[in-house]
This record gives structure tokens, sequence and C-alpha cells, in this order.
């Protein structure tokens, strides 16, 4: 169920609303351009940034790693979980998508990590040649809108209708769409389920045509630009969050303090990565949730991320993990930019 847009799509020069954010944009694309393959071929190939935008929880994450076809951003229950523009990049026949996935926009507090979280939206939509705003399939709240509010006129903006799957009534959905309709000037509407295969192969179809004739930018199977260091932080910020469940405040974050790498030592053998994390909590009670009895919550935390980096990694790690209590840094501007948060 698509809509044809009725205009072509048109690649966005106007700078974003929030001038901070655009410089960071305007550097990660210098550093795109960086690594342009240059010498290859490039006739009718297709290359450029989709970003995909929402409220906390609605599945941007699942989505993004279900097209890039590997683990690249951390998904939970917990609202949330994504802090960092991350790009993941998948080549698909003659196109490459460049995929930015944001934070959810947050409404509900005006602290600083939030102002920084909401800061990282504002920078991923401002200069993207198409945007995935996804929402529930069926579902529009006032956090739908204000991240919706944000989006400018002049670049395609997709909607997604995320969690089909959880739609039982099929038949409500049409005039739901219709009245997403009079919201804004949505260039097309995409009903599916970020878990179905089907679904998000459909979707690489939809979106190419949004993406301007140009070289690739990246080698055809380069998946992400992140460093390992930071995928490791995400893993452990994961595993924290699965365990702890709803009982941890999302004010937790991960800093990774040692990340080192010793080659094989002998051949056949894998590399080693030793890796120290330290896990950031604000109160001595969370400390206490985080180690569980006997220290069994952390052991375990320590050991699933180990098993998960030691697939995605191709590596042998040895990780250890620490917590500890810093009150208050969620509020803390300085803090928040000394954890890594732009
Ligand atoms: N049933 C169903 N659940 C989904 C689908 N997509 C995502 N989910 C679930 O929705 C929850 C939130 O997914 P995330 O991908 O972490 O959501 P997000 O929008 O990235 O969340 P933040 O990081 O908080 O912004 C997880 O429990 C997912 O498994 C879907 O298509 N169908």
């Amino acid at each position: 169920m698509t809509a044809t847009p009725s205009s072509p799509p048109v690649p966005a020069t106007e700078p974003s609303d929030a001038p901070d954010d655009l410089s960071s944009l305007e550097g990660m694309l210098a550093n795109l351009k960086k690594s342009s393959p240059g010498t290859t071929d490039t006739t009718g190939q297709r290359c450029g940034l989709v970003a995909i935008v929402g409220k906390p929880n609605v599945g941007k994450s699942t989505l993004l790693n279900a097209v890039v076809g590997q683990k690249i951003s951390i998904t939970s229950r917990k609202a949330q979980t994504t802090r960092h523009r991350i790009t993941g990049i998948r080549t698909r026949d003659n196109t490459q998508f460049v995929f930015v996935d944001t934070p959810g926009f947050q409404t509900h507090h005006n602290n600083a990590l939030n102002r920084s979280l909401n800061k990282t939206v504002l920078g991923a939509v401002g200069d993207v040649d198409l945007i995935l705003f996804v929402v529930e399939a069926g579902s529009f709240t006032l956090a739908d809108a204000k991240v919706l509010s944000l989006l400018k006129q002049d670049i395609p903006v997709l909607l997604i209708a995320n969690k089909l799957d959880n739609v039982h009534r099929r038949a409500e959905i049409a005039p739901w769409l219709q009245t997403m309709q009079e919201r804004h000037q949505f260039a097309e509407f995409v009903p599916m389920s970020a878990k179905n295969a089907k679904d998000v192969e459909r979707l690489f179809a939809i979106c190419a045509k949004y993406l301007p004739e140009q070289g690739w930018w990246y080698a055809e199977d380069e998946l992400t630009d992140r460093s390992e260091k930071f995928q490791a932080a995400e893993t452990v910020r994961e595993k924290l969050f699965r365990l702890t469940g709803d009982e941890l405040p999302y004010t937790s974050t991960v800093i990774i303090d040692k990340f080192e790498e010793e080659p094989p030592a002998r051949k056949g053998q894998k590399r080693l990565l030793k890796i120290a994390a330290t896990i950031v909590v604000e109160r001595d009670g969370h400390k206490a949730m985080v180690i569980g009895d006997k220290g069994e919550r952390i052991k375990r935390i320590g050991m699933e991320t180990r098993v998960e980096l030691e697939k995605l990694m191709d590596a042998k790690v040895f990780i250890e993990v620490w917590v500890k209590v810093r009150s208050g840094w969620a509020d803390d501007e300085a803090r928040v930019r000394s954890f890594g948060y732009e």
C-alpha cells in the first residue's frame, strides 16, 4: 500500500534549525566523502542519507538492524536506548543506503541529557535525502506530533507505520492513514513490520528512487562507520537494559575505560580484545540493582557481552565490567559531554 510521490525528491539544501549540530553533520559528510572509492566506474549508482526518526520505542533501531542485515544499534523494550547517531550502511544492487539512526525525541523531561538527545535528532534530519518517520501503525500521539513538527517539507518523508503485526483489525488502518495524510505531505505510506523480512525487502525498493544518482561513499561490504569500542559500549548497555528490565532508570550509561587489542599469538588463532567497561548509575540503590544478588547480574552482563562481541568482532574477548555512582550526571551539561554525548 504505497502512494506515488507528487513531485521528484529534492535534496535538502537549507540549514537545519540546530546550528550547533550542523557542524557535526558537516564533519560526518566530509568523512563520508573522504572514504569515497573514487577510482571505480560509478555510472548508474545511487547513494544517499536516510534518517530514521520517531518518538522512543516505535522500533527505529529494530528497523535499522533489519535494513543493515546485522545488529548495529542496540534495542530493548526500555524507551530511550538509542543515544547516538549511528550510521548503518547497506548496498543493494546499484544503490548504497547510508542510514542514520536517531534517539527517540524526548518530550517529558528537560534535563541536559534530553536537550542533547533532542539536538542530535534535529541535526540528523536537517540535511538528508530521505526521512523515514516511524510511528506505531494505528497510533499518533502528542510525542509523534512533536517529532513530525521538526520535519521540513522540502525533504521527502515516508510514513513508516511499523508494528503492523500488532494491528489485528487491518480495516482500521485505511481511515487512520487518511487522517495521517492531513498531518504532513508524506511522499508515501509504508505499513510494515520491522520484524518481517519481506516488508524490509520491499522498503529498499521504495527508498531507492529518492536517493540521488552519484557514486557510492563506502565499499560495497561496509556496514557501519562506528568503532569496535563504541559497539562494545553499546553492547554492555543493551545487556544492562535487558537484564534490569524496568527497574533501572534510563539515565544509566556505560563508559569504556580500556579497549586494547593483541594480535593472535599463533597463526590460526584469533586476536584478543581486552576491554574494561564502567556502568555509571545515579544512586547507590541502582548500583545494587546492577550488581544483583552475590554479583550475579553484573557477571551475567559481562558474560553475555563477551559472547556477543566474540561473534560480532571475530575475536577472543576478555571483559571486566564495573559499576559506579555519579549522582545527577544526566543533569550536568559538562558531564553529559564528557560521557560522549554531543
Ligand atoms: N511486534 C513488533 N514489535 C516491534 C517491531 N519493531 C520493533 N518492535 C519492538 O519494539 C520495541 C522497541 O524497539 P526499538 O527498535 O528499540 O525502538 P526505538 O524506536 O529504537 O527506541 P528508542 O531507542 O527508545 O528510541 C522492542 O521491544 C522491539 O522488539 C515490529 O515490527 N513488531
